[in-house]
């Protein structure tokens, strides 16, 4: 569970760019977080994961005050939220496998463990063939699924994703979808910023609209439009 309590994000430049938000989200909940360009979309999901520390307020996760979490646990609440991002944020060097095996190896699994848990995502996102390629090997999609699979490695309660579908086409937007839904179905909770409409209005989930970092609509929907 996420709890919002009178959280505002002031930026050293004077941006004001999360301006007073209450708000809860359940354990397995699926929640698009939509708005304007520059509404404070991402600053409100950066807020979740500690990436961004809040002016004021407080930030409650899984039932850990994480405004005042210190430095050095920032490592074990990341553990438990998987981020996702526009652009991946692959690391080039190692292949897709040695990629997610990364997140397990920081925190010092067993080699089969690794081994297991790493073939197992692989496989949640139809990508063991490729698990010996690099990055720049494969397309958009598939590097977006990579970028999946290394963020739920670690089983963690939430994934927040910013834009995951930015950088793609329609069609492998929808597949990338799939997944996430899939995710969701196995109970983790999914916070995901878009700009996407048609996805928003077709696989309908709950929406928290921002602007002028507020929130401005918060509306639950659930399930599938068959009518689109
Ligand atoms: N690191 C930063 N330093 C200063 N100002 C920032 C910083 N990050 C964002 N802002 C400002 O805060 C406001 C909200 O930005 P944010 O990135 O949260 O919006 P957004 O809704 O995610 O936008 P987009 O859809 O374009 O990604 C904007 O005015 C932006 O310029």
């Amino acid at each position: 569970m996420i709890i919002m309590k009178n959280v505002y994000k002031k930026y050293p430049n004077g941006v004001v760019a999360v301006n007073g938000i209450d708000v809860t989200i359940s354990q397995g909940e699926f929640v698009y977080v939509v708005g304007a360009s520059g509404a404070g979309k991402s600053t409100f999901i950066k807020l979740m994961y500690r990436e961004e520390k809040p002016t004021k307020g407080t930030i409650i996760v899984n039932g850990l005050d994480i405004t005042k979490m210190r430095s050095s646990k920032i490592p074990l609440l990341r553990r438990n939220i998987g981020v996702v991002f526009q652009d991946f944020k692959l690391l080039p060097k190692l292949t897709v496998y040695e990629n997610i095996a990364f997140a397990l190896e920081v925190i010092e699994e067993s080699p089969r463990v690794i081994r297991k848990k790493v073939l197992e995502v692989l496989d949640l996102v139809n990508l063991k063939h490729k698990a010996r390629m690099f990055p720049t090997e494969l397309s958009g999609g598939e590097q977006q699924r990579v970028s999946i699979a290394r963020s739920i490695v670690n089983s963690p309660s939430v994934v927040i994703a910013d834009e995951p579908t930015g950088n793609l086409d329609p069609e492998t937007s929808w597949g990338i979808m799939q997944i996430f839904e899939e995710i969701n179905t196995r109970g983790t909770t999914v916070i995901m910023a878009t700009h996407n409409k048609e996805i928003v209005n077709t696989i309908k989930h709950r929406v928290i609209e921002i602007d002028g970092g507020m929130i401005v609509r918060d509306e639950q929907r659930g399930g599938y439009n068959n009518e689109n």
